[in-house]
């Protein structure tokens, strides 16, 4: 089952919340009007009529592909008691709440039924196009290393502890967030570092949630199928910072930890009234690394600024990865970590799954797995690969179907840039035709000298046929992703075992 198709079969908080309505509603900041006004004991709040058990509040919310009212009345017939509406919904006997914008008043009312449960957590929100998975991991690494209780949410999974829970969108939805954020509470957990997509910070997923830390990796292209414009992508991820609020709290300060490199620092320092702290890779950053040596085993350098200068030796690969140290780092440190833990971390941390991974084998050439499915992340991956590759470099790349059309071409150019050979192959098709996405990448392309495999498996296949002694071949965009979804079917798939079942089976030979 995918990411995108995963069932998350029941919430994760198993406790029984109750909670009367009108007590909710007595906290509701919004204006409302009751019909079939009634007083039932809420016990779940939901935006799936699929999700609803005996006792739901039922919030009917107005998708971009259908219209949660007309769910109303199987919400009502599976034991809802409640329905928040934007328009009446008749034959449904139940108490209707009608407001102008349910999203809003559901997160509102979520983050009541469970009482409050950021308020008293550490949540750091990251976001930014590419690395938010990957410092969220950092930080999970850093936060235990100083015995804190730790979940994270994001693309690969929500953990809580230990434990991995399968998830549906990089950023849930607020019904379901909420109600994680109370399991997290009962497993005692302090600390949660979330991604934050800019898709959540368009649709008000994350609204209500008390972030003390919001973190900005980088801006480039992407998403540009879902944000009209550049300025329209930016300005969701700027709402994270926003929602640092205006309060300074000395005892309790929130902070702002944003890249002071990236060309859209500014609007992100503007957007928030906390403190800022910038990290970067020069003098001009609160905190900065320095004297940086990159190979393709480890990486090495001196933080410096607002810490005593300290040399850390990572084994997570690649400059970027300097980066998404340096704000893991500037995070721990404004939450207090000291930075004998933070070194001990990023020192002990393997890697990220998916996140340029080498795939294990005792051939004289390496394969690394890794998630670049936008151009700029495609380019910061190759040129790290160029910085220690002997031979050649082939880059196995597709693009995803039913996304961002226009970064198709920028992709197979910046592979064409990049690495001596680019096998264009399939991502996730969905419902494109695969050649047709193909064609889109080859309008980027300047030369003839490159390679079509429309099936993955063949590509990857071909890449390890050409390359020789002390070449790299690179497989992008699909990195922990265990799934292809062709049309709208979902099939097994893994990067990572396709290379490694075809290097076992030719070492075989
Ligand atoms: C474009 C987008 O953001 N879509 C999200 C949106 O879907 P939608 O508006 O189409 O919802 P819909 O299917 O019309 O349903 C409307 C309402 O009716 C309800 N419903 C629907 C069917 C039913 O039988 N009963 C029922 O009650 C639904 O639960 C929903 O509340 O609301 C859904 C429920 O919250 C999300 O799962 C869905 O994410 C889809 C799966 C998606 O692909 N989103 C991607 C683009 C996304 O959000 N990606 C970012 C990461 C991007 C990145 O940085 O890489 C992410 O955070 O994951
Ligand atoms: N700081 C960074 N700057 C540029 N590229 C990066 C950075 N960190 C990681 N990358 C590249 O981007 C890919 C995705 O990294 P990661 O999963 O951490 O990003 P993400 O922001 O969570 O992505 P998504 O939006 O898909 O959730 C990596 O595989 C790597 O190629
Ligand atoms: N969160 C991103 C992931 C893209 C990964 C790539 N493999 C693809 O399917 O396009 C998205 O949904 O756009
Ligand atoms: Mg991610």
């Amino acid at each position: 089952m995918t990411r995108e198709e995963v069932e998350v079969e029941s919430y994760l908080s198993t406790e029984t919340m109750m909670k009367e309505l009108q007590t909710l509603l007595k906290e509701l900041p919004y204006v409302y009007r009751l019909i079939n006004d009634n007083n039932p004991i809420i016990t779940q709040i939901t935006a799936d009529s699929r999700e609803v058990k005996a006792g739901a509040l039922f919030c009917c919310v107005k998708g971009y592909t259908v219209d949660g009212h007309d769910f109303a009345k199987e919400a009502y017939a599976q034991g809802a008691v409640a329905l928040l509406v934007e328009r009446e919904v008749l034959d449904v006997p139940i108490v209707q709440i009608k407001v102008n914008d349910v999203f809003r008043v559901l997160s509102f009312l979520a983050n009541a039924l469970y009482s409050y449960p950021t308020n008293d957590m550490h949540m750091i929100g990251i976001t930014g196009t590419n690395g938010k998975t990957s410092v969220t991991y950092i930080l999970e690494e850093i936060f235990k290393q100083n015995q804190a209780r730790t979940a994270l949410i994001g693309t690969i999974q929500m953990k809580i502890g230990e434990k991995s829970y399968p998830i549906k969108n990089t950023t849930p939805e607020p019904s379901y967030l909420f109600n994680s954020f109370r399991a997290m509470k009962e497993a005692g957990v302090d600390h949660c570092m979330m991604e934050v997509s800019s898709h959540a910070l368009e649709e008000g997923r994350i609204r209500g949630i008390d972030i003390d830390i919001a973190v900005f990796t980088n801006l480039t292209q992407d998403h540009l199928d879902y944000h009209p414009t550049m300025t329209d992508y930016r300005l969701a991820k700027e709402r994270l910072f926003q929602q640092l609020g205006n309060r300074y709290d000395p005892q309790y300060p929130k902070y702002a930890i944003i890249n002071g490199d990236d060309p859209y620092a500014d609007y992100f320092i503007r957007a928030t009234s906390q403190p800022v702290v910038t990290y970067g890779l020069t003098k001009t950053s609160d905190l900065y690394a320095s004297d940086i040596k990159l190979s393709a085993t480890k990486t090495q350098f001196t933080l410096a600024g607002m810490v005593s200068d300290v040399t850390i030796t990572s084994r997570l690969i690649g400059r970027f990865n300097v980066y998404n140290m340096l704000a893991a780092a500037a995070t721990a440190l404004k939450s207090g970590v000291p930075m004998s833990d933070i070194k001990a971390a990023l020192e002990s941390i393997p890697g990220v799954k998916g996140r340029f991974q080498s795939v294990q084998t005792t051939r004289d050439y390496s394969v690394i797995v890794d998630y670049a499915h936008t151009p700029d992340s495609l380019k910061n991956v190759l040129e790290t690969v160029q910085t220690f590759t002997k031979g050649k470099i082939y880059c196995v790349v597709g693009c995803g179907g039913d996304r961002d059309k226009t970064k198709r071409p920028l992709m197979a150019h910046v592979g064409e840039t990049y690495s001596d050979m680019t096998i264009l192959t399939s991502d996730n098709p969905r419902t494109e035709e695969p050649e047709a996405i193909i064609k889109d990448m080859e309008q980027g392309l300047e030369t003839t000298d490159y390679v079509i495999e429309v099936d993955r498996k063949q590509a990857i296949h071909r890449a390890i046929d050409l390359a020789g002694p002390d070449d790299v071949i690179l497989i992008a965009g699909k990195g922990h992703e265990t799934y292809q979804i062709i049309g709208r079917e979902t099939y097994p798939f893994d990067d990572y075992q396709v290379a490694h079942d075809y290097l076992e089976q030719r070492l075989g030979d």
